[in-house]
């Protein structure tokens, strides 16, 4: 179980509050107007953003203060964070050694990581001589690559197409399953939020909500999200 215990984050003059328990397991869309703090909600659980009150707990451990690196989950950006100048193996490999001098065991990890996404052949190219959708699965095999139980990604396929997308929601939400991932997804599209299924948070007027079943609220979304929505 994740919880944001009394949480308030504060960046200049925007504040947040969260107060929510996402049962571990559950794939959570996280959704609300431009700027009301999607992906400051997410930072401050990477360990990003400062809490200035309330607790994160994982499973009972509180880490609120835990590093980065040592926090229960990894992160899927939306520009993949590739680095041009390293291969697609490396680039995986540094989600388990920044200086990338793997074992024999880490580099075969990497190869099952690549084979998991679908890349299987493609370690020795370069970030520019993959598709948009290739670079987006080199992302997530360094998630996979980590281990971690919470998959956090924020808006991670804004930059593909409608049918890519789909597909790599689908890939997201298989590998989530097969490994009991939490996921949470910052997404502007309630498409995407009915693809990953499982629970949305609502995130408007400063406040981050418990997550409701995503369908339902879909079906009937509250006044702060209809104007957004355009529905
Ligand atoms: N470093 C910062 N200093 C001060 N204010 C900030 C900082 N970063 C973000 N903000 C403000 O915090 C608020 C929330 O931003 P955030 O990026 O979390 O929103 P969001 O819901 O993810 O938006 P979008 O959907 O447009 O990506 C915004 O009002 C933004 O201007």
């Amino acid at each position: 179980m994740l919880i944001f215990e009394d949480i308030e984050i504060r960046q200049g003059d925007f504040a947040l509050r969260a107060n929510l328990s996402i049962e571990a397991g559950l794939k959570v869309s996280v959704i609300g107007p431009s700027g009301a703090g999607k992906s400051t909600l997410l930072s401050a659980l990477g360990g990003f953003v400062p809490i200035s009150s309330g607790r994160i707990l994982w499973n009972n451990e509180d880490i609120t203060h835990t590093a980065p690196a040592a926090r229960p989950l990894a992160m899927v950006f939306q520009d993949s964070n590739l680095f041009p100048h390293l291969t697609v193996a490396h680039n995986v490999g540094l989600g388990l050694k920044p200086n990338l001098k793997l074992t024999a065991d880490e580099t075969a990890r990497v190869a099952t990581a690549l084979a998991r996404v679908g890349l299987e052949g493609f370690s020795g190219r370069k970030p520019a001589a993959l598709s948009g959708g290739q670079q987006s699965r080199v992302a997530l095999a360094r998630v996979l690559l980590r281990d971690k139980p919470i998959m956090v990604l924020d808006e991670p396929f804004a930059a593909l197409g409608p049918a890519l997308r789909v597909e790599m929601l689908s890939l997201v939400a298989e590998i989530a399953q097969e490994r009991g991932l939490t996921v949470l997804m910052v997404t502007h599209d309630p498409k995407d939020a009915r693809q990953l299924d499982g629970s949305t948070v609502l995130v408007a007027d400063g406040v981050a909500h418990e997550p409701v079943l995503t369908g339902p609220f879909l079906d009937a979304p509250p006044e702060a999200l209809r104007k957004y929505l355009g529905s």
